[in-house]
């Protein structure tokens, strides 16, 4: 059965709540995630010069000459960090299926910070890797941290939701987050001019690697698209003053499938519905401390069933999913 529209949870109704009342409102968290584990967080407390400061910043950037943007791109192919120009991603790959590039362009950023306890090479090569920063527009730097730390504070916050949907203590999560590797992604997919090759899309379909991400879509915009149960595509309406939230892979193996991590896509809406129009958006793909053990919690486990998974190390685990889509 799917649900009649998209979910919209009020998290500060949430956080004010008695204990019993959060329990209800986790089975409502809990039942979207079975199902679809998307919805929209309203309530959510960021405040909105966070975002319009990041948000006119990452425009101001995009809308750069293509040389002034490329003296920030990551240096190499697989590098996490930095520009990345027009149509050097395909993330229907991520799957196996061939396609043409997306139709987009991304500025990428990572933890703001690197705990010195932090000593493994693979750690600091890649998730701790530096943010090639661009030098225009000037408070591009100042505007992206502070959204970043909002994002970390508000990921933080919905795990704690998370928990309760799932039995378990509210603070349960807080340990595996202590210092998270997650990453932030500014995109913008620019007006089209010439029509898109067959099968070319903003962003082909994919599921997510991490935890929980937090998006941004442009305000009003339409084209994010995620696969319902009943196997049709399913635009996700535009929700004023909530963010998109979805769970990823790995919170589907924490929670031995209870939880989906659900097929997206962004598609080329028609032109009368803005589908030509450049369309900007923010990804923050939360993602716990590198070292955190994920596994299967005991708490999701029905009577008699055992853990699908082998426990995983965070870092390891999403760098595994980065090296078997970079071929
Ligand atoms: O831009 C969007 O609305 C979605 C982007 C997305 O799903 C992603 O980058 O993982
Ligand atoms: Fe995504």
């Amino acid at each position: 059965m799917s649900l009649p529209a998209f979910p919209v949870f009020d998290l500060s109704r949430f956080e004010r709540a008695e204990p019993d009342e959060k329990q209800r409102l986790g089975r409502e968290v809990d039942a979207i995630c079975r199902e679809t584990g998307f919805l929209a967080i309203r309530g959510h407390g960021v405040s909105q010069a966070v975002i319009d400061d990041v948000w006119e910043k990452a425009r101001t950037f995009f809308d750069l000459q293509p040389e002034a943007k490329q003296a920030a791109r990551a240096p190499y192919k697989g590098y996490p960090y930095g520009y990345l120009g027009p149509e050097l991603e395909a993330l229907a790959k991520s799957r196996d299926v061939d396609s043409p590039p997306d139709l987009k362009e991304s500025f990428n950023g990572g933890p703001l910070a690197r705990p010195p306890s932090i000593t493994d090479p693979e750690a600091l090569a890649f998730c701790y890797a530096d943010t090639i920063w661009p030098d225009v527009p000037d408070g591009f730097v100042a505007a992206w941290q502070a959204y970043y730390r909002a994002m970390e504070d508000l990921a933080a916050r919905i795990m704690r939701l998370f928990a309760v949907a799932l039995d378990l203590p509210e603070t349960y999560f807080d340990r595996f987050i202590t210092a998270p590797i997650s990453a932030l992604r500014a995109l913008n997919y620019p007006q089209q001019h010439v029509a898109p090759k067959p099968g070319q899309l903003r962003a082909g379909a994919h599921t997510d690697y991490g935890s929980l991400t937090i998006l941004l879509p442009q305000a009003g915009s339409r084209g994010l698209e995620i696969l319902s149960p009943d196997g049709t595509w399913t635009g996700v309406p535009p929700i004023s003053g909530a963010f998109v939230i979805n769970i990823g892979d790995l919170m589907a193996r924490w929670t031995n499938d209870r939880w989906v991590s659900t097929l997206h896509r962004v598609v080329n809406p028609p032109p009368e519905d803005g589908g030509l129009d450049r369309r900007q958006s923010l990804a923050f793909f939360h993602q716990p401390n590198w070292d955190a053990e994920i596994t299967v919690l005991d708490a999701t486990l029905r009577h008699g069933e055992t853990p699908r998974y082998a426990p995983v190390r965070s870092g390891p685990y999403l760098m595994g999913k980065f090296k078997a889509t970079s071929a």
